[in-house]
């Protein structure tokens, strides 16, 4: 049985991840490319995960045979690339063979339609019915394979987007061994800041790491930026989908990068409707309505944040690590973030920290999190159930003043703080997220839905 999570349908290579289940799958998308399309172009990238070139190849295959011409890339391209590069050939849609963050042993098959953003449920219902059914296309006429070549394109649509200009300082590059590589030293390179780039080559084992852009696995990037006393480090995922920045030692946070973005736009008289997912920072619902904009909230998922941007929001984000911007793709792209962070310090002629401080000064400070917990399936169903039944009042002493139930749940608190648990659609893990005024009543929040949720359930982690 094949699923699609939050972000496509990812499975451990060999056991779940074969070539027999992807043609499956191949052959389920083009049956569902045929009840829509009579023909057209589809196109087709891959990361730099074991065999992901060979993946891509057998999807390509496939969709050839149906009829559908197929823009194939020489190499390994970022997600964020294959979004572009759907809407600038006006293709029917495009796939990305990738497990973007996770462990080196997974891999993952991503259907981005025409919209150039993650597919919508609709979409994956539908794909995973004719998938699961064994659907099989019509053999048609042979489509053309081509050569997907808009590298140059891409870079310069995200130079006119930024604005970027000149700039000087040093600064640390991190594709974390991904398909990001060279996109941010070329674009930077030619506006004239220093660049040192490190784990900047194919590894299929990411170092024996995870390619994700957090705390533990950029120590690489802040041991770097110390060394060669650097101004800024910038990171990307396994597929360049989601950032990471560095500045000095402080590693920010997804949250605070959407908030420099969102202050930035509004400074800049780009502001607009923003939106976000809902674990992710409420400041950003502070800066909307002191600026007189509507937030748009939604289920964690990309997805819904991409659909918000194609109906006019002027930024979206997730904690998690996505953004994007009106005027690009509705997908999220850690490339485009990374190169707004550089934008933000040149507009603002200040250090990102010293930028934070100002949006706090104007807005309010605030505190968030998220802690991950390791669950099997039947701890899963335990604390799913226990999550559903309980009545809170309130939590650590602040008064619950709604629930709100569109992504797992989220108690929402008197002084503008809450608390959300949902069970991850691509980890076999939990989060609690939490987020209040200091940092202090932000442990005790999350604190208190630990025991209050996993109580006797003995986590693996
Ligand atoms: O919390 P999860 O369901 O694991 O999702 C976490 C993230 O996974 C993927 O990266 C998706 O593209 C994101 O949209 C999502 O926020």
């Amino acid at each position: 049985m094949i699923k699609f999570g939050t972000d496509g349908w990812r499975g451990i290579i060999a056991r779940d991840f074969t070539f027999a289940n992807l043609e499956k799958v191949s052959l389920g998308l083009a049956a569902y490319l045929q009840e829509k399309y009579r023909n057209g172009a589809v196109v087709v990238g891959y990361d730099c995960r074991f065999l992901s070139d060979r993946f891509a190849e057998t999807v390509a295959e496939i969709l050839l045979k149906s009829g559908f011409d197929v823009y194939l890339p020489e190499k390994f391209v970022p997600t964020p690339y294959v979004a572009f590069a759907i809407k600038k050939l006006n293709a029917i849609g495009g796939v990305m063979l990738t497990a973007s963050h996770n462990p080196p042993e997974y891999n993952g098959f991503k259907f981005i339609p025409d919209y150039a953003g993650p597919a919508l449920p609709d979409v994956t219902d539908r794909l995973e019915q004719l998938i699961n059914s064994e659907a099989k296309p019509a053999k048609r006429e042979p489509g053309r394979k081509l050569t997907l070549n808009l590298e140059d394109k891409y870079i310069l649509h995200l130079i006119n987007l930024t604005g970027l200009n000149p700039g000087q300082g040093l600064i640390v590059i991190d594709p974390m061994y991904g398909a990001g590589q060279g996109y941010l030293e070329k674009i930077l390179g030619d506006f004239g800041y220093n660049l040192y780039t490190l784990r900047n080559y194919r590894d299929p084992l990411f170092g024996d790491g995870m390619p994700e852009p957090k705390k533990k696995e950029l120590q690489p990037l802040v041991e770097e930026i110390k060394r060669r006393g650097a101004d800024l480090g910038l990171a990307l995922d396994g597929d360049a989908d989601r950032f990471g920045v560095v500045e000095g030692e402080r590693l920010f946070t997804a949250n605070e990068i959407l908030a420099l973005t969102y202050h930035y736009l509004l400074e800049s008289g780009r502001g607009g409707d923003v939106a976000r997912t809902v674990p992710t920072t409420h400041l950003l619902d502070k800066m909307a309505r002191a600026n007189g904009y509507e937030v748009i909230e939604t289920p964690v998922g990309f997805k819904y944040i991409g659909k918000a941007i194609r109906e006019g929001a002027v930024l979206g984000g997730e904690e998690s690590g996505g953004l994007s911007i009106a005027g690009h793709v509705p997908e999220k792209d850690g490339i485009l973030a990374d190169l707004l962070a550089v934008k933000i310090r040149e507009y603002f002629k200040k250090p990102l920290s010293q930028v934070l401080e100002d949006i706090y000064d104007r807005y309010g400070r605030v505190y968030s999190r998220r802690d991950d917990y390791k669950t099997t399936p039947e701890q899963k169903e335990e604390i799913l159930k226990r999550m559903s039944s309980l009545k809170l009042t309130e939590i650590a002493g602040e008064k619950v003043v709604r629930v709100s139930r569109i992504d797992g749940v989220k108690w929402e608190l008197q002084r503008g703080g809450f608390v959300l648990v949902r069970a991850s659609g691509t980890e076999p893990v939990f989060r609690i997220y939490g987020e209040a005024e200091t940092s202090a009543k932000l442990d005790s929040l999350l604190n208190e839905m630990k025991i209050l949720l996993l109580g006797t359930v003995r986590t693996v982690l």
